[in-house]
């Protein structure tokens, strides 16, 4: 896997969190986009190589407003970028990691994505994503 490409964090409101990030990492948000196959809001800081991710949920049964349900706001997922998902998608099911998908996924910011079962990752949820050329 390449570089932390981002981290998501699960926020309840974009218009309370956007305007917090903006100030905590003091520089502006770049893109909100919607990514209506994952239910969710999402809005991007760049900081340094890698990216800060909110997501805020757009429907009850968003994975976000589960998380939020359980657990409350904070750190939802960390993402690796990838050269290649299909080969690398291959390779961790073949080392007995969980994928959440069977074929990448369209992310944000033109990515195809595909998450790991946390249960198989110290809890940590995994999203590996590669950029659409
Ligand atoms: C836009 C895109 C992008 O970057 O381009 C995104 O990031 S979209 C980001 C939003 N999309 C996703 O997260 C898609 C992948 N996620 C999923 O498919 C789901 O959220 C699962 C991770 C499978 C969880 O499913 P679900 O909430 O239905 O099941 P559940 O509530 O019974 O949870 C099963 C177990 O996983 C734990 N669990 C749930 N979400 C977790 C998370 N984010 N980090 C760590 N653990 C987590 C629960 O606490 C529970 O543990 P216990 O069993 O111990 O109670
Ligand atoms: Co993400």
């Amino acid at each position: 896997m390449l570089n932390v490409e981002h981290i998501g964090i699960a926020v309840n409101s974009l218009e309370i969190s956007v305007p917090l990030f903006e100030k905590l990492l003091h520089t502006p948000c770049y893109k909100r986009e919607e990514v209506t196959g994952e239910a969710v809001q999402t809005a991007f800081f760049q900081q340094g190589s890698t990216k800060i991710e909110l997501l805020e949920a757009t429907r009850p049964e968003s994975p976000i407003a589960r998380f939020l349900d359980k657990k409350g706001e904070g750190i939802h997922h960390i993402a690796f970028e990838v050269a290649d998902i299909e080969a690398e998608m291959k390779r961790l099911q073949e080392e007995g990691f969980v994928l959440l998908s069977e074929t990448p996924k369209r992310g944000a910011d033109n990515k195809l994505i595909c998450f790991l079962h946390p249960k198989n990752t110290n809890g940590v949820l995994i999203e590996i994503c590669q950029e659409i050329r």
